[in-house]
């Protein structure tokens, strides 16, 4: 079943510093959406306003067109979210969190026999890379039923093999969900997405090509 999330007039401010202004989009299933802007632009800002865990001055969430408060998204389970930082308990082996995370045994399986896996699954969270961690976090993030998740620099620390298989799941993914990306590395991003924008100076800019990306100052040339 298509679902469809409308965000509008998202807004931000720390104090007097305004982050945020009037920031609107929408994503329904099937979409992969690409968001950037410089460090400081509130890329995270804003999905934490979605997911209900910061604050925001403004802002109105809509799943299929019923209006949704920021603290419903988590207890309803709509939007799966992998955060900036790690969020898993480091004692913790990697068979023992998939078990946690996933509650039945098809999707503990996806996760165990996902490429790349095996090579890792017998060891403590505090015993992975960097990399080999964000690419677990993800891969659970992935796995839950939510209708639509939100990645926080989910290429982050990524060699380039588990970019890759990165990439091909989130391709597979979005058959049954809308995702959000936000992550620096803008040639990954723009791979898989099929619609982009820029947040620059608490605005909102349409991205539809590489140039967009120069012309608005986020990178100095292609
Ligand atoms: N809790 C907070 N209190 C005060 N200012 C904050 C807080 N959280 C974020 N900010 C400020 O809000 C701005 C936006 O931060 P945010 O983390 O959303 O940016 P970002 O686009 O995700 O950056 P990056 O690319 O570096 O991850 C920054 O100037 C940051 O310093």
């Amino acid at each position: 079943m298509d679902h469809l999330l409308e965000i509008s007039g998202a807004y931000k401010s720390f104090g007097k510093k305004r982050i945020l202004e009037n920031i609107s989009f929408e994503l329904k299933t099937g979409d992969i959406l690409g968001v950037f802007g410089r460090n400081g632009s509130g890329k995270s800002s804003l999905l934490k306003m979605i997911f209900g865990t910061l604050p925001a001055n403004h802002i109105q969430i809509k799943f299929d067109s019923e209006i949704i408060e920021a603290n419903e998204i988590i207890p309803r389970q709509l939007i799966g979210y992998l955060p900036q930082d790690s969020f898993l308990p480091k004692s913790t082996k990697v068979r023992g969190i998939i078990a946690l995370f996933c509650d039945d045994e098809e999707k503990q399986n996806k996760v165990f026999y996902a490429p790349g896996v095996s090579k890792f699954d017998h060891l403590k969270i505090g015993q992975l890379s960097m990399g080999q961690l964000r690419y677990l976090e993800t891969l659970l993030v992935g796995s839950l039923e939510h209708p639509f998740i939100m990645l926080d620099e989910p290429f982050s620390m990524l060699e380039p093999l588990y970019k890759e298989l990165l990439k091909e799941l989130l391709r597979n993914l979005n058959q049954t969900k809308g995702i959000i990306v936000t992550d620096h590395y803008y040639h990954d991003v723009l791979d898989i997405t099929n619609a982009n924008f820029l947040l620059k100076d608490g605005h909102k800019i349409e991205i539809s090509e590489k140039m967009d990306l120069v012309n608005n100052g986020y990178i100095s040339s292609l």
